[in-house]
């Protein structure tokens, strides 16, 4: 009698088949030195609920630097990685995804973050040999994002014709605010070396948050479901951001916006890490459409909402559910 160990049982209830679609070649690229990139970048939402940014004047020096910080802790014996967790939800956490059943083939370290630099500990957890040079990576890394993030949101404001500028990107970028930066590791699985099988690597879902920018090594993985329904692979781009739209996002636009459902197939090959910068608002914020998007007459798609409702109503789901469904009139 053959008896499978609980690891042995984890992997076979990941794995997947067949192996992911073939690249997509329409994943709409916002440019920002284009005088355009206020219009594409509404479209784009509009659409996909995703796009990926270029031309952003992050160094791809500061990305890498970061990733090799995260390659060092995620190469750290598992018993050092477990000091910094298990995540409940911040910390190390290894393929148990939330607290409600989820399971991915990924390890994972999540932050909290705000704006205020004295609120830097969380990083505290960070262990190992070079805790200090990850440290300092990820604040500058952090900083620099929060910064393209305000200009994404700027132009999306001009975009949508609306004013103030910052109408929304003063939501997620004031001192109390919800951020969350994760960083996922997704190993090779020797197992399945010359198969035709793939892993499930982060199930589908979308993101609560108002946006999340991610950035990834050259792996490929992630994937974005189209209005149609289907499913299609994301070129990977180590020196781009990708950005999906998140819930909140979608009913800051009463719905124009599209809150992107994605997902990560690790192929089980080759190690992917990518790190995301989750841009959620302070946890008293009422989430409405805004009046300044309203036509006459018209009425908000949702029930009303702060942002810390909504986030404890997220973390009871599955990561699969319809979690803007509770909140639909
Ligand atoms: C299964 C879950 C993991 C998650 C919390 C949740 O209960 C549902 C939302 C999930 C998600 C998806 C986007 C981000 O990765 C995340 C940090 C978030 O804010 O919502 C995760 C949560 C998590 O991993 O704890
Ligand atoms: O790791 C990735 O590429 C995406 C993961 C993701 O969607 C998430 O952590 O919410
Ligand atoms: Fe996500």
């Amino acid at each position: 009698m053959v008896v499978l160990t609980d690891p042995a049982l984890d992997l076979i209830s990941l794995i997947r088949s067949p192996k992911p679609p073939g690249c997509f070649s329409g994943v709409p690229v916002v440019d920002l030195s284009k005088p355009d990139a206020a219009a594409r970048l509404v479209e784009a939402c509009e659409e996909f609920g995703f796009f990926k940014v270029t031309n952003h004047g992050i160094p791809v020096e500061l990305m890498r630097r970061l990733e090799a910080a995260a390659v060092e802790f995620f190469s750290l014996p598992t018993v050092e990685k477990e000091k910094s967790g298990p995540a409940k939800p911040l910390g190390y956490g290894n393929k148990r995804i939330g607290a409600n059943g989820d399971m991915g083939w990924v390890e994972y370290l999540l932050l909290a973050i705000t704006s205020k630099p004295s609120s830097y500990t969380p990083m505290d957890s960070l262990r190992g040999p070079s805790a200090c040079s990850f440290r300092s990576a990820l604040k500058e890394y952090l900083s620099a994002v929060r910064k393209l993030a305000s200009q994404v949101l700027e132009l999306m404001a001009e975009g949508l014709e609306i004013e103030p500028r910052d109408v929304i990107s003063k939501l997620v970028t004031s001192e109390a605010s919800d951020g969350i930066f994760r960083l996922n590791h997704y190993p090779p699985c020797p197992v399945l070396r010359g198969s035709n099988y793939s892993l499930t690597g982060f199930g589908e879902h979308t993101d609560p948050q108002v946006i999340s920018v991610l950035r990834s090594n050259n792996s490929t993985g992630l994937q974005i479901s189209l209005k149609d329904g289907s499913w299609v692979s994301v070129p990977p781009d180590e020196e781009s951001f990708f950005i999906n739209a998140g819930d909140s996002l979608q009913v800051l636009t009463n719905g124009r916006f599209r809150s992107v459902r994605h997902r990560v197939v690790a192929n089980g090959m080759e190690s992917r890490v990518s790190m995301i910068y989750f841009f959620g608002p302070p946890f008293a914020e009422r989430i409405a459409p805004l009046p300044q998007l309203m036509g006459e007459g018209e009425k908000s798609l949702y029930k009303e909402f702060t942002w810390d409702e909504y986030k404890k109503a997220a973390y009871k789901s599955r990561l699969a559910d319809n979690r803007l469904g509770l909140f639909e009139k």
